[in-house]
């Protein structure tokens, strides 16, 4: 069996965390690797259906995603989570608990400037924000706290969809994982 790893794509509403997830979902598909991605917005409908975004519910979606993805990594699943996990305590427990198991861990960080993805506006959150009828937006009005140490920063900015996807490949490959 192939190892299982966590690949955490941490960044803004619109970095490019959820596209550059499927792209590499398919090319480590394409070689024979399990793959699941624990898409954000579909784990908020299911398992952390009920919650919002405050700083406690925030913590405790991606506690729960950090646990659902160890168990899936320790299986030799490739799980890949695109989510912002604005909050370092949150992303270091996720991370202590995969060391606790021996589990593989990777943190991404999509470090698309906040400039950028408000024009990229994907679900049109940004624009939302700035008309007053929504608050609380990571990056806008609510914190975002850099991963300070992060194994991959990719400037989306800068790069194709699929350079981005080929450098978290790299990284993996970098250290056995793919
Ligand atoms: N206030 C506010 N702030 C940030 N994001 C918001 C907000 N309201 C809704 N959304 C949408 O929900 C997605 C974020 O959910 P996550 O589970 O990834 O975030 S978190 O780690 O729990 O903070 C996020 O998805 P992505 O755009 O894919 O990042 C947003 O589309
Ligand atoms: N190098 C890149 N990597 C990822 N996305 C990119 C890149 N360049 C441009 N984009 C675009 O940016 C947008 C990112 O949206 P999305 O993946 O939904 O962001 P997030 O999941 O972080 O909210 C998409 O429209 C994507 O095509």
């Amino acid at each position: 069996m192939t190892s299982g790893a966590t690949v955490w794509l941490t960044g803004l509403p619109s970095a490019g965390k959820t596209t550059i997830a499927y792209e590499l979902a398919g090319r480590l598909r394409a070689e024979g690797h399990r793959v699941e991605v624990l898409d954000g917005d579909e784990i908020r409908e299911f398992i952390s259906a009920g919650l919002g975004f405050s700083r406690e519910d925030r913590h405790t979606n991606v506690q729960r995603i950090g646990y659902v993805a160890e168990l899936l990594a320790r299986n030799g699943v490739k799980a890949l989570v695109p989510v912002i996990a604005p909050y370092t305590d949150s992303r270091d427990a996720v991370r202590k608990r995969h060391e606790t198991n021996g589990t593989p861990y990777v943190e991404v960080h999509v470090a698309t400037p906040v400039e950028v993805c408000s024009e990229r506006d994907v679900k049109g959150l940004y624009a939302k924000q700035a008309a007053g009828e929504l608050t609380g937006l990571t990056g806008v009005d609510d914190p975002y706290e850099e991963p300070a140490s992060p194994d991959l920063r990719i400037e989306s900015q800068h790069q194709s969809v699929q350079e981005s996807a080929a450098s978290v490949y790299a990284l993996l490959t970098e250290k056995g994982l793919a």
